[in-house]
């Protein structure tokens, strides 16, 4: 068999590909496409752990083994850094989360005749795949998953409604969007649902904007041994593992720096791991974040700003001030906020991202700048899935 119809390498969207380049669904390095089509199957292709693999749009890549699920995630960060001509200094080991680990998902539910079909929906359509089993969830959101499909079969309506679910530290927080609940009763229902499910909060938003049904202690989220509310929605990083290992790198990166700027803070995940004894400046433009931000900030060396860093990036005279700058911004990345970094004084940077192709265009701005980069940490948190993260440390001088 020639070597050229080896699978050496799976492609962004999860196909195994062949050294002279043919895409092969379900192909994985090691296994050889055959001039017929036929895969054979090598060392490092493996039964998937579920039964809804190659239906459910949650996992794309249940069928490769921990060394080769290790060396896609690697293999999507260092494509785009050497695509775009970055020298990496040094490449430290992949983190991947481990399977049941996902603390929060969207899932999307819908009446049906029998009852109600409730999951993660079909890889290319709407179609919801009725979940008998998750392997990505953390036990405690996979085990509500038969209730909430029972809730949904008695209350739901014509429409799909959509599940935010997030462990929080009173339990599980729910936000359901799109069930119209009609008449006492049935809000009275969602009450008994939520209480006798323990849930920490129950959220609706019925069209009118969310309304918080069922709440008996304000819920809050740790983030580095400090309770911070956590607003309906509000994003945390997907794994307990993985905020650990993005935050352990910032701080040995720049923990020693006496002020820096938390870029995209969200509710303050790096802005509390690095205050005290840094001064940290946490910027943040979803209102409801920033708010519990501030208000756990109190008494430590840190300030919060609202404020919209796509319309209105920090400036260079702004982040002068800073030793060292952090950011994580959403998938889109940060253009004109990396482009004021460069231009600026600043010399210092992590840069975390989840999407490497908006992380590699925005980075080309600091190497122009004359930053190098010194650390990069590809991360897997959406384990079996084809998105992927990384931790990434610049400098320069
Ligand atoms: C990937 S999350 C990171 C949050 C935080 N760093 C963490 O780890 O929990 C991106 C954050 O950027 C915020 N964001 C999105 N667009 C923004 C904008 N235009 N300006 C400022 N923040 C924005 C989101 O609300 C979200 O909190």
């Amino acid at each position: 068999m020639s070597e050229n119809f080896q699978i050496i390498r799976i492609a962004a969207r999860g196909d195994g590909v062949t050294a002279d380049g043919q895409h092969a669904a379900g192909g994985v390095p090691g296994d050889v496409l055959r001039p017929d089509g036929a895969l054979e199957h090598g060392p490092h292709h493996i039964a998937p752990v579920c039964q809804h693999f190659e239906q459910c749009g949650g996992c794309q890549l249940q069928h490769a083994d921990e060394d080769v699920l290790r060396q896609f995630v690697t293999e999507r960060v260092t494509f785009q850094a050497e695509k775009h001509g970055f020298s990496i200094g040094e490449l430290l080991p992949t983190h991947l989360s481990p399977p049941k680990t996902r603390r929060r998902a969207t899932l999307h539910a819908l009446r049906t005749a029998r009852g109600a079909a409730l999951g993660f929906r079909e890889g290319s359509s709407h179609k919801i795949v009725d979940l008998k089993e998750c392997h990505i969830l953390r036990p405690e959101l996979a085990e509500l998953l038969p209730k909430l499909r029972q809730f949904v079969a008695q209350h739901g309506g014509k429409r799909p409604v959509d599940i935010d679910l997030t462990v929080a530290h009173q339990g599980v927080d729910c936000r359901i969007k799109h069930l119209e609940l009609e008449g006492l009763e049935a809000t009275e229902a969602a009450l008994e649902f939520a209480q006798s499910n323990g849930l920490a909060r129950l959220t609706l938003d019925q069209g009118y904007g969310a309304e918080t049904q069922w709440e008996p202690q304000p819920v809050t989220i740790t983030l580095s041994g400090r309770p911070v509310g956590m607003p309906p929605g509000g994003f945390l990083q997907a794994t307990q593992d993985g905020e650990d290992a993005l935050v352990a790198d910032s701080k040995a990166w720049i923990g020693d720096a006496v002020s820096v700027a938390d870029l995209f803070s969200g509710l303050g995940t790096f802005a509390f791991a690095l205050a005290n004894p840094a001064k940290v400046l946490a910027v943040e433009a979803a209102r409801d974040a920033h708010l519990a931000c501030k208000a756990t900030s109190a008494g430590l060396p840190m300030a919060a700003m609202h404020r919209d860093l796509f319309r209105n990036p920090l400036q260079p005279d702004e982040l002068n001030r800073f030793e060292a700058v952090l950011l994580d911004p959403p998938r889109a990345g940060a253009k004109e906020q990396v482009a004021q970094i460069a231009a600026s004084s600043v010399n210092r940077v992590v840069y975390i991202s989840c999407n490497p192709v908006s992380w590699a265009r925005d980075c080309t701005k600091l190497i122009e700048a004359g930053f190098s980069l010194k650390k990069l940490r590809p991360v897997g948190q959406f384990r079996w899935s084809t998105h992927v993260e990384l931790a990434s440390y610049w400098t320069r001088g």
